[in-house]
């Protein structure tokens, strides 16, 4: 069944629907009055609470980048990206409608008599009404069809990555701890989560407390008190959960976290964690119940479908005007109720197609709300641009160097050598069919490639997110970049933070006694595939 949803009319899908007991539903202001340092893996908790002078270092500088104002502009061509979905821009609708003639004869009402010209015009007229009508018939079946078959193959790849990620084992901390083979990829990729959390899921207000700024002195009312105002945060493409413990130790506490993801048995896999860290029954036996923020989890698209007929949503809030188009009154006082929404290693799903990827920024920026943050980590399109230029360029050399043949490939066919490819032994990116030679990806949508992960991702197709594509769309969500930063520099710079350092240590990212990387230079390589964002709802 196709459930996707026509602009503000969602029909009711399995993502409204819980698959927990209707019981433990969550009112606004339920909020856990004590928050433990505790988190479910050992490796991400302090010993101590996170100390003011290093927090209010991190805070500042996301503090003075906002006070920096608009982003520069971008250098993706407006006129280029904003496509609307039938295909024009809204340059095309502009035109269309400037040219049309204010003194064209208006088309009679349907109920006015008819008047006949000829004799016997009413029989030609009704022949030509038939045909008419025929044709419009025909196009309206072929259109449906086309969109069926679009559907279908939308489809086709959500169930092959939702069928991939249900059926990736939930190994257990141990394990993944021990035994993998890219354990010291897996700990770096969680801290580069924390960090990102520990950054930017505060709000501004909270921030505040720890500048020197003290903007809040103006109003005589006091710094905010810090256990007032609890988040309330949505993940896009939650997985199982992994990231539940990291909120647990955001600076500014949670109180509600939804977490939606299209793998049922991933989602499954995460309300178990969420039920475990709340009785305490960890891997390493029974612990006193933890008080944890509420969370609900859904299984949902949330790039294909809108999020506003999930219930939980709706009780925050959605704005169904977000976006180009939108009024601008509505997205000024309306605005979704989310603090924050997260989507870490997922929006390359999104960039399928410009539909995918502007339904997932409107349910980004529909459940935001105003001052909100959007972060997540994705590959970077500089990264693969670099990589495929690299890979024609060696291959033009090797072309000059060796004897003409005699025949070439036939029309349309990809031969074997042109397809990029990258990696090492724990993980390979491999594009199917033809790549732009100077690794620039016009249009900015479709461009499949395979993702090849030891022991995690086994060759899923995935989409490059053409990154100045990606945030000249999100400006048209007012979305308003804040921060990107490629994963390698992210250690580089924050790795002598007063909290983010011994974090580090705690889960096993840094040698304890060098103070290096604890990562093969294999697993630097595939984690430099990566780059982590924030962007501001404004
Ligand atoms: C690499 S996993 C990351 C899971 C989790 N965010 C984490 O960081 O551990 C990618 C996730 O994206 C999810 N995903 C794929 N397509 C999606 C879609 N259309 N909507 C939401 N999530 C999607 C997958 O099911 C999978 O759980």
């Amino acid at each position: 069944m196709d459930n996707r949803t026509k602009e503000g009319h969602p029909p009711q899908s399995a993502g409204s629907r819980s698959p927990r007991p209707a019981t433990d539903s969550y009112r606004p202001g339920d909020q856990q009055k004590h928050r433990s340092m505790e988190g479910d893996t050992a490796s991400d908790r302090p010993n101590q609470p996170p100390a003011p002078v290093s927090k209010r270092e991190r805070m500042q500088e996301r503090h003075q980048r906002r006070k920096r104002g608009r982003t520069p502009p971008s250098v993706f061509p407006r006129r280029n990206r904003s496509r609307s979905p039938n295909g024009s821009t809204p340059r095309d609708d502009r035109e269309r409608r400037r040219s049309r003639s204010p003194l064209a004869p208006r088309s009679p009402s349907p109920d006015a008599p008819r008047q006949r010209k000829r004799p016997g015009g009413g029989a030609r007229q009704g022949l030509a009404d038939r045909e008419t009508l025929r044709r419009r018939q025909e196009e309206r079946e072929r259109a449906e069809q086309d969109e069926a078959m679009r559907n279908s193959r939308d489809r086709g790849v959500t169930d092959v990555v939702r069928q991939h990620y249900n059926a990736v084992p939930e190994r257990g901390r141990e394990w993944r701890k021990t035994e993998s083979k890219i354990k010291g990829l897996r700990s770096f990729n969680n801290w580069v989560k924390s960090t990102l959390i520990q950054k930017f899921s505060p709000d501004e207000e909270f921030a505040a407390r720890f500048n020197d700024t003290k903007e809040w002195a103006d109003d005589s009312t006091g710094p905010p008190p810090v256990d007032d105002k609890r988040l309330l945060v949505l993940d896009l493409g939650c997985g199982k959960g992994g990231d539940l413990g990291k909120w647990q130790l955001a600076p500014q506490a949670v109180d509600l976290y939804v977490g939606l993801d299209p793998a049922n048995i991933s989602i499954e896999q995460a309300q178990g964690r969420y039920d475990q860290m709340r009785s305490g029954r960890g891997q390493r036996g029974r612990r006193p119940p933890q008080p944890i923020f509420h969370a609900e989890f859904y299984p949902k698209d949330c790039f294909g479908e809108w999020l506003g007929d999930v219930n939980i949503i709706q009780q925050v809030g959605i704005d169904a005007n977000a976006g180009p188009g939108g009024s601008i009154m509505a997205s000024r006082f309306g605005g979704g109720g989310f603090d924050v929404v997260t989507c870490m290693f997922a929006i390359h799903y999104a960039f399928e197609s410009e539909e995918k990827a502007r339904q997932m920024l409107r349910n980004v920026a529909g459940c935001l709300k105003k001052g909100g943050r959007f972060i997540g980590v994705c590959p970077n399109s500089d990264v693969i641009t670099s990589q495929v230029s690299n890979f024609h360029k060696k291959r033009k050399e090797r072309e000059a160097a060796k004897p003409a043949e005699p025949e070439g490939p036939e029309d349309g066919e990809v031969e074997e050598d042109e397809r990029a490819s990258w990696g090492n032994d724990i993980y390979r990116v491999q594009f199917p069919g033809a790549t732009p030679e100077d690794g620039v990806f016009r249009p900015p949508f479709g461009w499949k490639y395979s993702y090849f992960m030891r022991e995690a991702v086994e060759e899923v197709p995935e989409y490059v997110v053409p990154w100045e594509a990606f945030r000249a769309l999100t400006e048209d969500y007012n979305l308003e970049l804040q921060y990107r930063k490629p994963f390698l520099d992210i250690w580089e710079d924050e790795k002598n933070d007063r909290d983010l350092g011994p974090l580090s240590e705690r889960m096993g990212v840094r040698d304890r006694s060098t103070g290096a990387l604890a990562m093969t230079e294999e697993e630097k390589d595939a984690v430099s595939f990566y780059h982590a964002f924030c962007f501001y709802k404004v």
